[in-house]
This record gives C-alpha cells, sequence and structure tokens, in this order.
C-alpha cells in the first residue's frame, strides 16, 4: 500500500508517493507561472496549477514505475488563503486567483479596521484584518469586478482556496470541498463554532452559498475521476492546509510541539491542541486539523511571509545566484555580512509587525559590499524573522522552546539552520525528510484508509536526522536588523 500525495505549494505542485513505512518512494514536480500585474500584486492562473498537478503526478508515478507499489488513496495539501473561482459546469475561472501574498487589499482592511470591524473578526476567526486572508480579496473582486461577481452571486462560479479548486478539478466539479484547516484561514469561518459565519460572510459580501462544504481533515470525500485524473480512480481522503499538513508530518500531536516549515515563507505552528488560544499581539490563532468525529485541534501560527522567496527574488530579481542551493557556499565564503542587512518585506510584513505597506530594504551597503555579503544578509533575515516570531510565541504562547524541529525546501540549507539555531540560542532538529507538508498529506489519506492505524504509528515514522547546535549569538547584529525593519515600514504609501 502507498498514498499520493499533492502538495500545491506558492511555486511549484510536488506529488508525493509515500510508502507504508512512510518512505517517500517517488516524487515530481512542477513550477508554475507566477503573475505580478503591479505592484504588490501576486496572481496564479489556476488552470496552470492544474496542470502543474497533473505534471507533478505523472512524473511521480513514472518515477515509480508499472512494478512500484500503486497508491491507493490521495491525499492533498495547499499554499493557504489564495482566492480561486472557478466555474461550477466548466471548471474555466473567470479571473485568476488571487494570493495570499498579494497586498492589494491592504487599504480595504485599513477601511475595515476603520469601520470598527477588526475586534468582532478577530474574535470569531483568530486572525486578524490583513490582506493575507482570502476574504478580504473576494471583497475586493465584488467590489472592482461586478461583472464577475455577479456570475459568484448568480451561483454560476463557485469560491475556495487551492484544495477546493483542485479537488473540484479531480472529481470534474462533482464536489466543492474544503478542510477546516483551510476554511480557518478565509476569514469566513468561525473557528469556535467550526461553520462558516453568515455575519463575516456579510462584512466581506461573500454569498454563504457559495462557499464549500466545510470536511474534516481525513476521511473519503469522494473519488477521483480517471477521465480527468490521469486514469486514477482514487479516494480523496485527507485534505490540509499546508502548515498545518507540515504539523501533522512531523507528529507534532502533543501540546506543545512545534515545527517550522522554510518554504516560499516560513510558518512557526505550536499545537495547542482542543483550546484554541488567544493571541493579542501578532500570532494566528488556527485550526490545525479536524477528525472525522468532528473534534477539533488548534494551533498558534507566526506566519513570515518573505523567505525562500527572497533566495528566489536573488536568483530571478537581482540574478546575483544561479541556483538556491549555491547560497550556503556563498555565505559561508565571508565571515559576516559585512554590515549588510536586509529586510525581505517583498510582500510586506507578518508576524510579528504585520504591515502590509512595507517593503524591502537593504541597508549597510560599502563599498565593500560583495554578493556573498547580500545572500549572507538574506539568510541571516531568515533566521532574524523566525527568531522574532519565536520570540513572541514563548513570550505570549507560553511555548517552551527545548528544540526547534525545522523542514521545509530551504531547510536543505545547513548553514541557515545553524544560523538559525545561533539566533535562538536553542538547538535546531531537521526532520529526516523535508518535504513534510507532502508527508503530512499522506498521513492523513492513509489513516482515513487503513494504511496507518493511528497517529502514534505515525509518531513512530517520524525521525530527525541533522541537529544544529547553538553557537554565539550576534546580539548586535539582531538590532540592527530591528532598526532596519522599522524603516521598511509604511514604505508603500509614504
Ligand atoms: N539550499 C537552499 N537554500 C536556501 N533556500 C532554498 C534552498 N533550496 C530551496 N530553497 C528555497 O526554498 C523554497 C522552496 O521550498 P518548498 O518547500 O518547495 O516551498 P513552497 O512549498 O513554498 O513552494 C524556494 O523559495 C527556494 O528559494
Ligand atoms: O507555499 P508555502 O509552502 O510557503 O505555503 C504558503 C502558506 O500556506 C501561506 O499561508
Amino acid at each position: 500500500m502507498s498514498v499520493l500525495a499533492l502538495d500545491a505549494g506558492t511555486t511549484g505542485v510536488t506529488a508525493l508517493i509515500v510508502s507504508a513505512d512512510a518512505q517517500i518512494v517517488a516524487r515530481g514536480y512542477s513550477e508554475f507561472p507566477q503573475h505580478f500585474p503591479t505592484e504588490g500584486w501576486v496572481e496564479h492562473e489556476p488552470r496552470e496549477i492544474w496542470e502543474a498537478a497533473l505534471v507533478a503526478v505523472r512524473a511521480a508515478l513514472d518515477a515509480l514505475g508499472p512494478d512500484g507499489d500503486q497508491p491507493t488513496a490521495v491525499g492533498i495539501t495547499n499554499q493557504r488563503e489564495t482566492a480561486v473561482l472557478w466555474d461550477r459546469e466548466t471548471l474555466g475561472s473567470p479571473r485568476r486567483a488571487i494570493v495570499w501574498q498579494d497586498r492589494r487589499t491592504a487599504g480595504l482592511c485599513d477601511q475595515l479596521r476603520e469601520d470598527g470591524h477588526e475586534p468582532r473578526v478577530a474574535a470569531l476567526t483568530g486572525l486578524r484584518l490583513d490582506s493575507y486572508f482570502t476574504a478580504t480579496k473576494l471583497a475586493w473582486i465584488a467590489l472592482n469586478e461586478p461583472h464577475v461577481w455577479a456570475s459568484v452571486t448568480s451561483g454560476r462560479t463557485a469560491v475556495g482556496t487551492v484544495d477546493s479548486y483542485l479537488v473540484a478539478r479531480m472529481t470534474r466539479g462533482l464536489h466543492h470541498v474544503t478542510d477546516a484547516s483551510n476554511a480557518s484561514r478565509t476569514l469566513l469561518y468561525d473557528i469556535h463554532a467550526g461553520a462558516w459565519s453568515q455575519e463575516l460572510c456579510d462584512i466581506f459580501h461573500v454569498p454563504i452559498d457559495a462557499l464549500p462544504e466545510v470536511v474534516p481533515s481525513y476521511g473519503v470525500i469522494g473519488r477521483t475521476d480517471p477521465s480527468t485524473f490521469l486514469g486514477l480512480d482514487l479516494p480523496i481522503a485527507g485534505i490540509a492546509g499546508d502548515q498545518q499538513a507540515a504539523l501533522f508530518g512531523q507528529a507534532c500531536y502533543e501540546v506543545g510541539t512545534s515545527k517550522c516549515t522554510y518554504g516560499t515563507g516560513s510558518f512557526v505552528l505550536v499545537n495547542t491542541g482542543e483550546r484554541p488560544v488567544a493571541s493579542s499581539t501578532g500570532l494566528l490563532t488556527t485550526v490545525a486539523w479536524q477528525h472525522p468525529d468532528g473534534r477539533l485541534e488548534y494551533a498558534l501560527e507566526g506566519s513570515v511571509f518573505v523567505t525562500g522567496a527572497a533566495i528566489q527574488w536573488l536568483r530571478d530579481g537581482l540574478e546575483i545566484i544561479a541556483s538556491a542551493s549555491e547560497t550556503e557556499a556563498l555565505a559561508q565564503s565571508v565571515p559576516d555580512s559585512g554590515g549588510v542587512v536586509f529586510v525581505p518585506a517583498l510582500t510586506g510584513l507578518g508576524a510579528p509587525d504585520w504591515d502590509p505597506h512595507a517593503r524591502g530594504t537593504i541597508l549597510g551597503i560599502s563599498r565593500g559590499t560583495t554578493r556573498a555579503h547580500i545572500v549572507r544578509a538574506t539568510l541571516e533575515a531568515i533566521a532574524w524573522e523566525v527568531r522574532d516570531v519565536v520570540d513572541l510565541m514563548v513570550r505570549e504562547g507560553g511555548l517552551e522552546l527545548a528544540v526547534l524541529s525545522v523542514d521545509g525546501g530551504a531547510s536543505a540549507n545547513g548553514f541557515l539552520c545553524q544560523l538559525q539555531a545561533d539566533a535562538l540560542q536553542a538547538p535546531v532538529a531537521r526532520a529526516a525528510q523535508l518535504e513534510t507538508t507532502g508527508l503530512g498529506a499522506a498521513f492523513l489519506a492513509g489513516l482515513a484508509t487503513g494504511v496507518w492505524a493511528s497517529q502514534e504509528e505515525i509518531a513512530r515514522t517520524v525521525k530527525h536526522d541533522a541537529q544544529f547546535e547553538p553557537g554565539p549569538r550576534d546580539d548586535r547584529a539582531h538590532r540592527r536588523w530591528r532598526v532596519a525593519v522599522e524603516r521598511s515600514k509604511s514604505w508603500a504609501v509614504l
């Protein structure tokens, strides 16, 4: 027995085939285009996500080969918050998806805040009024593209996040669902009642009937249609937002256990069990997963928007590196960043500063500055960003950080892990299999279909293969970092 996991991330789709002994036995990957129509806007073409998913699954199946242990279920995990629209009949989209990184709704959020909506919205959702979240993007479409929105209110066009869209595609439009972990990122879901909220839908102009049915994070919700999904007829048995999936994939099942995933952004989540812990200083309260019996478990989250994406920008924007993996040796080729501090607020700032109007800042450049210094400053920035969020979790969430478990694409960079241990003054343990988002989706689907009998059984398979012990911390560098963060704030409205 094996499980297929589809991990639809921000920059590409990964397909994993995970064996019953929890090993990744085959994988496929396909990147899809990012669209930047204007400053601060980020869009995805839904069809391109779907096509990337098909390419990735095909590649994974080819890698597995006909004699490999064929998957018996599929789990889905995804970039969260991104707002997707599609026609219920044709599955075509009337407009591109507005991505979680898109900051076009910053002004709309300011207005809603001025109108006094924030306390109630935060109390119901555990989130904040920020352009990060789905409902603000839907409200923007409702207010700015009435012709598109008319098809939503008439019932022709469905609304959802990337998981819902993929399920619709995989089932030829038969199912319109999302799981509670994804729903909890929309600003439309009451995390205490475990249901869509009419009150929130009214605030954001969203017809509640346009939203998907909310299902538990594991349990069979339907089957893939072989005529549209590469001949595969599989139960869809797990769905979770990628950061919650990573929490599941790292087997953080006990209250107080935590992980940090380094991908496009970096997200620290700590399990708070069946108790939603409210935050007043910038952490998010979110659904970790919902059990098939309806029980909700929660997490406290620190969301850092741009980490691996800053590395991509060094590659594709500045063109000072050829590949992300080069950064490790380049950063170590200099003893320090030479006084350079880079705040990669390329799409505003998330936790702990929350400023959608912030933009990237590079300070401290001198005649002696080289690309190695800028690369090193970028890795240091990632470590400082995560440290600032963990500090908040320790102070506010009561997190006792004995060790930080890390995973995700950028955690392949051992030097980054070392910088992280130094910044935190705590050991960093790296998961043996870095793709914990996909693994988490596989575990959820496998739990629902008998591949694994229990969470305890899954937990026994999760291993860490490297531990980075903290060295000295450069407090002066952190002070400079905080000064640079302050300077980057409000830039887009100055
Ligand atoms: N060796 C590396 N050092 C630093 N960053 C890396 C490295 N390898 C990959 N990355 C970054 O990690 C990200 C990819 O990780 P992944 O977990 O696949 O992200 P996502 O799911 O967000 O698409 C990219 O942003 C890339 O720049
Ligand atoms: O694309 P990732 O893996 O960095 O994840 C994005 C998050 O889900 C955004 O909230």
